[in-house]
């Protein structure tokens, strides 16, 4: 069967396989399906039954009611078909189409959705969520990243520190404002400066805070406790290979604050068909494939019962043959961040490099940059992957250590937001920064001690 083919396949790309047979054999599969128990919601309110509340707007409401109505008055046959077929995602168990149990129903502040836990008793609890966002506000997301140019290839922190293209990944991804580090002050300063920008950039703020409050709602966390949003983008034979999403290298370099990513909530923000043969997101070790369809998203832990990575969460984004593939990544950290925690972490963990290019951190920290070193001052950019970004050369020279950088593929984002704040305290004018972050840092020419 095409799946044990599939199996010995990860990762790479699925173009050209000769003997394609369906993967997602619906018709075939409903006698045989795997049936998985009902689900357990994670988080402190152990979720809320979706009703009629007075916080439910008229708008989400209609939805579900509309929802509700059509289901009743569709035939038994069609109904139990639809079940299936309808537009969710479709769930292969060890290879066989899983019978989902019935939902648990989430009356969200502005969403309606629909919970199912895709593992057994005793597993891991990974979670399907159904309706989570409307694909307008999904496409409003894409919108903001592709106006400011922000997909970006993804980049892999080596061992030995370099940002690399490596093969684990040949997706693209765009990491959004992070509130923490956007100010609403901050933007009114950039009004003054670029009232273009700051319009940009309050859009951005807007649709991620929105889209932060729905997905800690429907993890039942704190906000304070989700990083910054990311977007992953794959074009036909882009993959992810497996991978966790926990922090693991020394010292937890790819964290804020040297915290770990408790859960992981990945957003569908397109529709892969059943025909492409792959695109989906495949938990190995669970023998779990979850075919996309946008606005479902799938819920996850990362870590054990004791607090460690759980190895069994090892996932990958299989290549998707014919379409584009964009989901969006919700990490969340085990505390809330704050900015003090980290500043106190930048200011005892950095290890960094300064670019000498948008997102050309895998020249600023690989073998290019060597003949760059002590020839002449750094070039420092903002890495805003922003076309409207203004970058300018600085007379200043920082090195390498001044800085923390992120370990994945926001790690210029990240650069860029401390770098904008230590040259803001470098006395530089006129630099077009939207983010503000209190940091401690030296320089071969000047010593500061930050705020
Ligand atoms: O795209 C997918 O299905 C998986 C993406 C993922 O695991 C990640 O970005 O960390
Ligand atoms: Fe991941």
């Amino acid at each position: 069967m095409w799946l044990a083919g599939r199996a010995q396949n990860h990762g790479t790309s699925t173009l050209n396989r000769p003997d394609t047979k369906p993967i997602w054999p619906i018709q075939r599969i409903s006698s045989r399906g795997v049936r998985l128990q009902p689900h357990r919601l994670y988080g402190p309110h152990g979720g809320v039954p979706c009703m009629p509340s007075e916080r439910r707007s008229s708008a989400s409401r209609s939805f579900c009611l509309v929802g509700a109505f059509l289901a009743l008055r569709m035939p038994s046959g069609v109904r139990s078909r639809s079940r299936r077929t309808s537009r969710r995602c479709l769930v292969l168990r060890h290879d066989k189409l899983a019978e989902l149990p019935a939902p648990r129903r989430l009356q969200l502040h502005d969403a309606c959705v629909s919970v199912r836990r895709l593992t057994e008793d005793g597993e891991p609890d990974v979670s399907l969520v159904q309706g989570l966002f409307q694909k307008a506000e999904l496409e409003e997301l894409v919108r903001i990243c592709e106006a400011r140019q922000g997909f970006q290839a993804s980049l892999q922190r080596t061992s030995s520190g370099e940002f690399l293209r490596d093969r684990m990944r040949t997706s693209s991804s765009c990491p959004l404002l992070w509130p923490l580090f956007t100010p609403r002050e901050r933007i009114q300063q950039l009004r003054m400066e670029n009232e273009q920008m700051a319009e940009a950039v309050e859009v951005e703020l807007a649709a991620v805070l929105s889209a932060t409050n729905r997905c800690a709602q429907v993890i039942g966390v704190d906000e304070a406790r989700v990083e910054p949003l990311q977007l992953i983008r794959y074009e036909p034979g882009q993959y992810y290979r497996p991978h966790m999403d926990t922090h693991e290298e020394p010292q937890r370099m790819s964290s804020y604050a040297g915290e770990q990513r408790s859960h992981t909530l990945l957003v569908f923000m397109t529709d892969i068909p059943e025909a492409d043969g792959g695109g989906h997101l495949h938990f190995p070790k669970l023998g779990l494939r979850i075919l996309p369809r946008a606005g479902d998203a799938v819920l996850w832990q990362n870590l054990d019962a004791s607090g460690e990575p759980d190895p069994q969460m090892l996932h990958e984004g299989v290549a998707p043959n014919t379409c584009e593939k964009i989901a969006m990544n919700v990490w969340v950290a085990e505390k809330p961040f704050t900015l003090e925690a980290i500043t106190a972490w930048c200011a005892t963990h950095v290890v960094a490099f300064v670019s000498d290019g948008v997102d050309e951190l895998a020249v600023a920290a690989g073998a290019a940059r060597a003949g760059l070193v002590g020839k002449s001052p750094e070039l420092l950019v903002l890495g805003l992957r922003s076309s409207q970004t203004l970058c300018r050369r600085v007379p200043l020279t920082i090195q390498k250590g001044d800085l923390l950088s992120r370990a994945d593929d926001t790690v210029a984002l990240c650069l860029a937001q401390m770098a904008s704040a230590v040259l803001r305290r470098g006395a530089l004018h006129g630099l077009q920064v939207v983010t503000d972050l209190p940091l401690r840092w030296t320089s071969s020419s000047q010593k500061s001690t930050g705020r």
